[in-house]
């Protein structure tokens, strides 16, 4: 069956093994000529942390960013408790992609650095339309959460540290209270102290809500130390050039 904007989720997903969770079907991706991703399979159930590592390059980003709703891949389907998700970003309605949340390793990178802390924070409640009031009691519960303090919320990204905006970035993460959280390499630019810190706080919600995580690092210790289970990504490949028809 068609999948349309209106309809984001296909039927129920009869090939899934495990009908709850987030799911990677057959994922192909290519940047010009290189396979990025070759049918690659993965599944988050809720509650569990999935390890994802792999080689520099071996596609595990892009993996993040498709599970995320953020890249269409070439072949290959994202499931959403066994039900097929069509589109990617806005293009799915704010039910479906609102399940999904990605923290990424570089704070800065994924901050508009015009916004305060408040209004970095308050921006996927304001995306959907939340009511102004209760905007502004989600986002101070959300920064008590990630322990930024009032006088940080008033300044913007240059006037705070790496790890400040990491939680504020967590806390943005966490606005509509995802399913699952996408942790790419979110805390490896951060000190010992926030680290641990980012990872409670990630912890604790995962446990709260059941919520799935995808864990990718490089660091054997956190994986050790987080991931039910690790799965792991091959090199990417490259296509050799299509050649000249013959005649
Ligand atoms: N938008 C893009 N355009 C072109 N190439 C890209 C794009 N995004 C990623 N790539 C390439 O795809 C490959 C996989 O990148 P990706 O960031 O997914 O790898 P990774 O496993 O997360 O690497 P790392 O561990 O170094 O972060 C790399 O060779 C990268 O240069």
């Amino acid at each position: 069956m068609t999948t349309t904007v209106d309809d984001p989720t296909g039927p129920p997903d009869s090939a899934a093994v495990t009908p709850t969770g987030l799911a990677a079907h057959q994922i192909t991706v290519h940047f010009g000529r290189q396979r990025v991703l070759d049918r690659v399979d993965l599944h988050i159930a809720p509650g569990e942390t999935v390890g994802l590592r792999g080689p520099s390059g071996s596609g595990k980003s892009t993996l993040a960013r498709v599970l995320a709703l953020l890249h269409a891949p070439d072949s290959g389907r994202v499931a959403l408790d066994g039900r097929p998700v069509g589109g990617v970003r806005y293009r799915v309605p704010a039910a479906v992609r609102t399940r999904v949340a990605i923290l990424f390793q570089s704070p800065r990178a994924a901050s508009d650095p015009r916004l305060s802390l408040a209004d970095l924070i308050a921006a996927p409640l304001r995306a959907t339309g939340t009511p102004t009031a209760e905007t502004t009691a989600r986002t101070a519960e959300l920064a008590d959460l990630v322990g930024l303090t009032s006088d940080l919320l008033t300044r913007r990204p240059h006037a705070v540290s790496d790890g400040q905006l990491q939680r504020a970035c967590l806390a943005r993460a966490l606005a509509h209270r995802p399913d699952h959280l996408l942790c790419d390499e979110a805390t490896a630019m951060l000190d010992a102290s926030t680290q641990a810190h980012v990872a409670a706080v990630v912890t604790d919600y995962q446990r709260r809500h059941s919520a799935g995580v995808l864990l990718i690092t490089h660091d054997p210790a956190l994986l050790a130390r987080w991931a039910t289970r690790v799965v792991d990504l091959p090199g990417a490949a490259v296509d050799p050039p299509a050649r000249p028809p013959t005649r």
